[in-house]
């Protein structure tokens, strides 16, 4: 791989069904920069540009309104709605982290039977009625993210050799997870090893992170940064179109570490205010998380104990968000 960029992967051979040569070249370079850098662009991935600009639309003007405005959606325990700067801080970091987020899910009525066991981080959205286009934008934008994620993950499969639709049934209700992320201009006199968010992995399976494009002659030295196996942070600008995609640490375990979840930080360095849309595309709750599902080859020797998708969520969540102890959950 070269050093300085990440690859940038076509999608659309994914259309043509089955184990058409088309797919299994889409899986041959998913499965290669999985393997080498755990992150990648993708183009050719069907999501109409006006569901996209209207996400982003909604999501700047959200975030520009006053902070009592805001805070009337506070995020929920269902990690549902909004978190002010402060209170997010990354394991091992300094500082929280300097950005607010809108945090939607898997729309579930009170009634869903999900809801009413008690599964966790399920259940309605809370949605702002400002601006008035949010709830429709954003559910747009959720569903075509969701289904180029099972897009994603049936090339996934078949570079594991597995049926294409292996994660189907994992996936039928998924913790998919759709943010906002606000990062406002830095601030003078903050510390120097402030971060926008600060270097950490995703929790989960897949990530689709839309990044909104600079605007003319602002300047590029801030933003989205990858480590790559030497070590070196590389910079990973928004590419209009494309989709950032990264490997998240369930799938490296699911992956017995074969897939690599690789760490990755938002500096603000002078520039202005950044707004991207990150979008965690995880198993359902009670899905096994089990290598041995991938790998079944019967000399197979697993790394790792199967866990749950829910359980290693939700360990995650608490582990980097204070108002969660608070909760006691
Ligand atoms: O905003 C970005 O560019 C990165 C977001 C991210 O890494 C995350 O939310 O986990
Ligand atoms: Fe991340």
């Amino acid at each position: 791989m070269a050093k300085e960029s990440l690859p940038i992967i076509d999608m659309s051979g994914l259309q043509v069904p089955g184990r058409s040569a088309e797919a299994m070249a889409v899986a041959e370079a998913v499965y290669r920069a999985c393997v080498e850098v755990g992150f990648f662009y993708v183009k050719g991935h069907g999501i109409d540009q006006v569901i996209i600009d209207d996400a982003l639309d909604v999501m700047s003007e959200f975030f520009h309104q006053p902070l009592d405005c805001k805070r009337r959606y506070a995020v929920n325990r269902n990690h549902r709605g909004f978190h002010a700067i402060g209170g997010a801080v990354m394991p091992g970091a300094a500082h929280a982290d300097y950005k607010e987020f809108f945090q939607i899910g898997l729309e579930l009525a009170e009634d869903d039977p999900d809801v009413l066991a008690g599964e966790a981080l399920r259940g309605p959205n809370q949605w702002p009625d400002q601006p008035a286009d949010f709830r429709r934008a954003m559910s747009a934008y959720f569903d075509a993210v969701g289904a180029c994620g099972r897009q994603l993950l049936g090339a996934v499969a078949l570079a594991f050799d597995l049926p294409r639709d292996f994660f189907a049934p994992r996936y039928t209700k998924p913790l998919q997870r759709t943010q906002g992320l606000y990062y406002p201009k830095r601030r003078d006199g903050g510390p120097a090893d402030e971060f926008g968010l600060a270097p950490h992995t995703d929790y989960g399976c897949l990530t689709f992170l839309y990044q909104q494009p600079l605007r003319p002659g602002e300047d590029t030295t801030g933003g989205l940064e990858v480590q790559t196996f030497d070590g070196d942070w590389i910079r990973v600008p928004a590419i209009p179109g494309t989709f950032v995609i990264n490997v998240g640490d369930l799938l490296q375990r699911w992956t017995n570490d074969v897939f690599r979840s690789t760490w990755h930080r938002v500096i603000s360095r002078n520039h202005g205010e950044r707004l991207s849309i990150a979008t965690f595309f995880d198993p359902d709750f009670k899905a096994a998380i089990d290598a041995r599902d991938l790998f079944t080859e019967p000399a197979f020797v697993p790394k790792y104990a199967p866990t749950t998708s829910g359980g290693h969520i939700l360990g995650r969540i608490a582990e980097s968000f204070d108002y969660r102890q608070e909760l006691n959950v």
